[in-house]
């Protein structure tokens, strides 16, 4: 029998419906109360509370005290499940990805409708979790997210729709596999990086969206933040508003970096165009490209490597891997 480790940390996986009024909140304890019955000759289920919060409310900090929890028990378990509100879902996933050092299988899920909501994805989808924890060929794959029958990786999986149980998408590449209701199939290979353990997260990283008509005026205002690092999402393969330009030197010639990932949801940002503002001059002023990743992921990614460096061509490197 396999041993999993389930770890709550709220979300609407973790909540329920008002009948009268409609609100979807906490109740204190976890609902999802009859997990370990589909299990009984397959798998022993724990579980624990991390956290109880909607995941609008974690931010890098719970993520760090999530991989330490994760890190504490994975020897104890075959496998750890973690419950997440889906808000967030792919931020706390990537980061698990980049940090935690383990070869078990380590899954999150959610839900998009609570568990007594008519058509529930939550106990389906915690179910369908803890059957590919439990799947010999879940090892070795970084930290995966299961979800709607679907088997994605960190670093690709986002949020597409707002509402719709169908809404964990990976635009890059699709997801890596599937569950039916007989087995749980990889059809996709992953990649695995090398993890770099943080013991803190201590930096102060923004994001911003690039937009028609942005000027200097935002990132004039950001600079007078305390600010260790930027995230952009730039237009398409890499380009912005010539009046960006000048601020953002600012910000460089001041040591802080800024890196660029594009707005587009699929694709690479390359340094093509040699405009004021385009991708080729963005390079040249030492601005950092990233591989495909999302912003918010950038942006986790980020405030890790600033624990370990701010060497401009040491954080390029590990951008592009
Ligand atoms: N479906 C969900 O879980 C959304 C919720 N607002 C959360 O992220 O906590």
């Amino acid at each position: 029998m396999k041993n999993i480790l389930i770890i709550h940390t709220g979300g609407t996986i973790s909540m329920l419906e008002n009948k009268e009024t409609g609100e979807v909140n906490r109740t204190g304890k976890h609902p999802l109360t009859d997990v370990a019955e589909h299990f009984r000759n397959t798998a022993n289920i724990d579980e624990i509370m991390a956290f109880d919060l909607p995941s609008p409310q974690i931010t890098p900090r719970h993520m760090l005290q999530l991989a330490q929890t994760v890190e504490r028990n994975t020897r104890h378990f075959d496998g750890v499940v973690i419950t997440h509100g889906t808000d967030t879902l792919e931020e706390t996933a990537y980061f698990l990805d980049l940090v935690v050092d383990t070869n078990k299988p380590v899954i999150l899920t959610g839900a998009m409708r609570s568990s007594n909501e008519i058509g529930s994805d939550a106990l389906y989808n915690l179910i369908s979790a803890v059957r590919v924890a439990a799947d010999q060929n879940a090892t070795g794959k970084g930290i995966l997210v299961v979800m709607n029958d679907e088997i994605h990786t960190a670093a690709n999986v986002t949020k597409t729709s707002t509402s719709n149980v169908a809404t964990f998408k990976s635009p890059q590449q699709g997801p890596i596999g599937g569950i039916t209701k007989e087995s749980v199939l990889f059809h996709h290979p992953t990649f695995p990086k090398k993890t770099k353990p943080v013991s803190n997260i201590s930096k102060q990283v923004l994001l911003l969206k690039a937009y028609a008509g942005m000027d200097h005026q935002i990132l004039e205002a950001v600079l007078k933040t305390n600010l260790d690092g930027l995230v952009i999402e730039a237009f398409g393969q890499g380009n912005l508003p010539r009046e960006t330009v000048d601020p953002l030197k600012s910000m460089i010639d001041r040591g802080i970096p800024v890196v660029l990932v594009s707005r587009s949801y699929q694709g690479v940002v390359q340094p093509i165009y040699g405009y004021p503002g385009g991708g080729r001059n963005l390079r040249d002023m030492g601005v950092i490209f990233s591989n495909g990743l999302t912003g918010p992921k950038a942006r986790i990614k980020l405030l890790i490597e600033l624990e370990h460096t701010q060497d401009f061509s040491v954080l390029q490197k590990s951008f592009l891997e």
